[in-house]
């Protein structure tokens, strides 16, 4: 059955959640309550609250929460546990540095198969995941079961590729492309955009007249 659905900025805060769960873990501590919590990540603690209760956790009052249990509810909601394989198409500077980032693994994708236009790509293994030519694209995704693609190519490559990946199978994709993909509605589409966080980055430093010069 499919899962409910829950407010994006609830799914962009329990990684954070996660990580900071993970290091209370680390250091030895077993139970958590959500007031601790939101005090420590600065997020209100109501907001900290609902967003536990969507995951299904259930604290005890007064006392709070297991921390292991409040890390398997996470690890389960966010589906980590239950790994999914994956594609990358663009084997550049930012998809080899994505192929070589170990953390994927923790949220349940494995990339499997890389796909690149450029001769000097194809053939190679980067990082361990080897490369195929592009036009092996459907074939590739098809014959691997691969159900998430990862977009890393440049813009006005990246319509004809998700389409290509969507005849092969894949589900949902991780568009790093700064493009607009025109998909079936049931393809899931996650953008990421470096840009806009940077933009804000490099704003805040301007107000606050911290650029040199
Ligand atoms: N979203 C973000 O935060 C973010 C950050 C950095 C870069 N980007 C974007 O990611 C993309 C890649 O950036 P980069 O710096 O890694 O570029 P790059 O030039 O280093 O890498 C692009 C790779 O794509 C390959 N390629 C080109 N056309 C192809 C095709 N039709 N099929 C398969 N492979 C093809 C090239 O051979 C190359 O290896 C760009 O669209 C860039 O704008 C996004």
């Amino acid at each position: 059955m499919a899962a409910s659905a829950v407010p994006t900025p609830t799914l962009r805060r329990l990684p954070k959640y996660y990580h900071y769960l993970k290091r209370i873990q680390g250091e030895g501590q077993e139970i958590i309550s959500a007031t601790q919590m939101a005090e420590d990540l600065g997020i209100h603690h109501t907001q900290v609250r609902k967003d536990l209760a969507a995951t299904g956790s259930q604290g005890k009052p007064k006392v709070g929460h297991r921390v292991a249990d409040l890390l398997a509810s996470i690890e389960t909601f966010l589906n980590w546990n239950s790994a999914s394989d994956a594609c990358l198409v663009g084997a550049g500077n930012l998809g080899s540095a994505l192929l070589g980032y170990p953390g994927f693994d923790k949220a349940g994708i494995r990339i499997t198969a890389a796909f690149d236009a450029h001769p000097s790509k194809v053939g190679k293994k980067i990082h361990g995941v080897p490369v195929y030519p592009v036009d092996k694209l459907e074939e590739v995704i098809r014959r691997l079961h691969i159900t998430i693609g990862i977009l890393t190519i440049p813009a006005d490559r990246a319509q004809h590729v998700a389409e290509v990946m969507v005849q092969g199978g894949i589900r949902a994709m991780w568009n790093f492309a700064p493009i607009t993909l025109d998909v079936p509605e049931d393809i899931i589409v996650e953008n990421v955009e470096l840009y806009a966080s940077l933009a804000i980055f490099s704003r805040k430093l301007s107000e606050r007249g911290t650029f040199r010069g």
